[in-house]
Formats: structure tokens, C-alpha cells, sequence
């Protein structure tokens, strides 16, 4: 039999880990942001749903706030989720970082494609989670989702005390800068290997990857799967919600 008459290998599995045990501080005062709701469902589960909605994922991993594994457990079960999906629920850490590295470790060696993404990310669309997957599938170690820029962005000296005038050291030219999302897509290996060697400070987990020299792309964002971060981001997701309802006729 020639290697033309072989079945193809079936795609390689993948999971999402979705670290949620941050507090949200910028969002003010009041529970962990993750658990926070957005129309009476917590952002949590919007976003484990987000994830779960994909036929490519198979397993998530929530990663709770490191007292809260419990009470996540029990909000995963009071739920509807879809049945083809696993769902494991891991203790985080004190930083981005070391949340989703807990949740690396959670994860099964069969599980070659790995998504990372943040809860607070809860309204991101299946066709951006799917895009992203079907990157990596192509042979992509890292990809993340990003958007063309709104606003001129420009360097400064940061001011010792807030709210003091800040230097500007320059304005780089905004066709070149990209607005980085998240689900981020990864070889379960490159992933594994950036979090182990990079001990830097860093706010993506696909600038680990870069720093590996390994090669990272962009593929299309959208404008839905913006991170609830401050109090008016709360407001945006509830019209957000609205806007689904009414287009889905109910
Ligand atoms: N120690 C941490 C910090 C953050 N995260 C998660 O990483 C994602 C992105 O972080 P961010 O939006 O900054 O959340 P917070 O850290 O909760 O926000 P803040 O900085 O305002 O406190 C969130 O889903 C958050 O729960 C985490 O799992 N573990
Ligand atoms: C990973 C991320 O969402 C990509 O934009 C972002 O960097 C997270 O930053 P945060 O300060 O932890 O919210």
C-alpha cells in the first residue's frame, strides 16, 4: 500500500486553558473579576461556553483563584455545558503567568494544540476560536487574534506620580501595531518550553513563545472578544449580550 492510500492522521486534540484567578482590581471592588456577572451568568461561564462552543475543543481547564476551586467546581456543575466536553478545574497562582502554567500542568499528554484565555474575555466568537485553531493546525507554534489600532499610540517616560505630565519619547507609526486578543494558540511543546525558560515579567504568553525565537502570527480579531477591564467594559458586554438576543429573535 503506498503512503497515498493511508487515511489521513486525525488532527491533533485540542484544550483551552482559561485562567481566571485574577481579582479584578481594576474593575473595583467586589468578587474575583471572573465570577462577576454579565446578564445573571457569570463571565466565567460565558467564557468557558465561548471556548466549549468550538468542536475542536475537547478538554478546558479553568484555572480558579487559588481559594476558589471549589465554589468554581460548583459553578461548572450548576451549568449547562456541552456533554463532548471535559472540564477540570485547577487552584492558580499569584500572577497571569503562573495561573496558566498551573493549568499546563493539568492538562493530559494526549492534548497537542493548547488555547489559552483569559476569562475576562468572555464574549469572544467561536469562528475567532476556530481561526486560531486551524493556524496552528497549519504548522504554527503560536497565533494569536489581534485588531488594527483605534488610537495613536505613543512611548513616554512614565510620571513618578500619577496624573503628573508625561515625556513623549515617540510615536511609532500605528500600520505596524496590532491590538493582541486572546484565544492564543500554541504547539502544546513550544508552550510548555517558553513558560519553563522565560522567568521575565510578561502580560501575553505568546511573547514567551516569541522570545524562544520561535515564530508567532497574527490572525483576524474581533471586535466582541474585547477584556472586560474597567467598570464601562461591564456596560459594553451587557450591550453586547442585548445585541445577540435580539438578533437571535428572542
Ligand atoms: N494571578 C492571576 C491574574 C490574572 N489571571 C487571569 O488572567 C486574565 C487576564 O487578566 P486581567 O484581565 O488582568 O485580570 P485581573 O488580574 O483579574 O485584573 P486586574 O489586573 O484589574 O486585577 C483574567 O482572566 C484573570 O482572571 C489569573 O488567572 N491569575
Ligand atoms: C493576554 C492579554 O489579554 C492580551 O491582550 C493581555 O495582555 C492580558 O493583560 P492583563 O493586564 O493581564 O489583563
Amino acid at each position: 500500500m503506498s503512503d497515498d492510500s493511508l487515511p489521513a492522521p486525525p488532527p491533533a486534540r485540542t484544550a483551552a486553558v482559561i485562567p481566571a484567578a485574577g481579582r479584578g482590581v481594576r474593575l473595583g471592588p467586589g468578587a474575583p473579576k471572573a465570577l462577576r456577572t454579565l446578564n445573571g451568568t457569570p463571565m466565567l461561564i460565558h467564557a468557558v461556553r465561548a471556548l466549549a462552543a468550538s468542536r475542536a475543543v475537547s478538554l478546558v481547564v479553568v484555572v480558579a483563584p487559588p481559594d476558589g476551586a471549589a465554589e468554581v467546581k460548583s459553578l461548572l456543575d450548576a451549568h449547562a455545558l456541552p456533554e463532548r466536553t471535559d472540564f477540570v478545574v485547577v487552584p492558580g497562582g499569584g500572577t497571569r503567568q503562573e495561573s496558566v502554567r498551573l493549568g499546563l500542568e493539568a492538562l493530559p499528554p494526549e492534548y497537542r494544540i493548547v488555547l489559552v484565555h483569559d476569562a475576562a474575555r468572555p464574549l469572544v466568537p467561536v469562528d475567532t476560536v476556530d481561526a486560531v485553531i486551524e493556524a496552528v493546525r497549519e504548522g504554527a507554534p503560536a497565533v494569536v487574534p489581534a485588531l488594527p489600532l483605534a488610537d495613536t499610540v505613543k512611548e513616554v517616560e512614565p510620571a513618578g506620580t500619577p496624573g503628573d505630565p508625561e515625556p513623549v519619547l515617540s510615536t511609532p507609526s500605528r500600520a505596524r501595531l496590532r491590538a493582541v486578543q486572546t484565544p492564543q494558540g500554541f504547539d502544546r511543546e513550544a508552550l510548555v518550553r517558553a513558560h519553563a525558560s522565560v522567568t521575565g515579567e510578561v502580560t501575553d504568553d505568546a511573547s514567551m513563545v516569541e522570545q524562544l525565537g520561535e515564530r508567532v502570527v497574527v490572525v483576524p480579531g474581533h471586535e466582541e472578544a474585547f477584556k472586560v477591564t474597567r467598570p464601562l467594559d461591564l456596560v459594553l458586554a451587557e450591550a453586547v449580550l442585548a445585541r445577540r438576543r435580539l438578533n437571535d429573535g428572542f
